[in-house]
């Protein structure tokens, strides 16, 4: 068999083929495609309110899809629910700041690893990611800064080793050295597990950094796609994401 052709007969980690969702009679997203392949990293692009959480809520199976398909490395998950598609090996990083205040940094973190042993084999992990997060094990999370709030939503996706994260906004209000570090991490969770990213941004220069491609979504529909590494690809941007 050729390289394309055997390309060609692997299904693609996550394949969102046609899909719309939205919020009781309204249609959000419209027709939406993708398709992100092990271990690549794509980032979705645009400006507030065109549906980019949207589209997140409706793979995670927080939104019910209104049509068309979604799968997860060849098989059916459309409308699957949020605890099904974690089973499956996707972690969610929301948008929102979604850790429990009053438990401590390791209880946060023991929440997204199936049991005591599995957290035991991968907290020392933390060391080359977020070393703060191991200094900080026995600290009250709603007591960490903002920006090490978003350290502990990025550690504990880590920590699960999923298949595929979908990640909302995280460069959101954090300051451009931290902003690197989370660069640096995407990059190196892909190269350590295989993990493929869907990484939903508004920060051009941060996204196109670690991203292999980007899609841009308008008023619900990808209306522009390609790699991200094209020298055009931050002017197409730029004209897409202005105010
Ligand atoms: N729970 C909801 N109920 C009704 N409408 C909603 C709900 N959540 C979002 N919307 C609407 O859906 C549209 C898209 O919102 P969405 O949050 O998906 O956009 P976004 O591109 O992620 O924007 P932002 O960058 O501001 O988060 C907006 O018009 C928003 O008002």
């Amino acid at each position: 068999m050729s390289a394309a052709a055997a390309d060609a007969a692997t299904p693609a980690l996550l394949s969102v083929e046609a899909v719309s969702a939205g919020y009781g009679g309204a249609t959000v997203i419209d027709g939406v495609s993708l398709a992100i392949s092990q271990g690549e990293i794509l980032t979705v692009l645009g400006k507030n309110g065109m549906g980019k959480t949207t589209l997140m809520k409706t793979i995670m199976g927080f939104v019910k899809a209104q049509a068309g398909r979604i799968t997860l490395a060849g098989e059916e998950v459309t409308r699957r629910p949020p605890h099904a598609m974690a089973r499956a090996g996707v972690a969610y990083a929301p948008q929102e700041f979604t850790i429990f205040q009053d438990l401590t940094v390791e209880e946060n973190l023991r929440v997204g690893v199936p049991d005591d042993r599995t957290f035991a084999e991968r907290v020392d992990s933390l060391a080359d990611v977020f070393p703060r997060m191991l200094e900080r094990l026995k600290q009250r999370a709603g007591t960490l800064s903002g920006g090490e709030q978003k350290m502990l939503i990025m550690s504990r996706a880590v920590l699960a080793q999923p298949r595929l994260m979908l990640i909302d906004e995280i460069s959101e209000g954090l300051q451009p050295t931290m902003i690197d570090r989370m660069a640096e991490v995407l990059r190196a969770t892909r190269e350590r597990n295989g993990t493929a990213v869907l990484l939903v941004e508004q920060h051009l220069s941060f996204a196109l950094s670690v991203a292999d491609r980007f899609a841009v979504l308008k008023l619900g529909q990808i209306v522009e796609q390609g790699p991200a590494g094209d020298p055009g690809a931050a002017s197409v941007l730029v004209h897409h994401l202005k105010v």
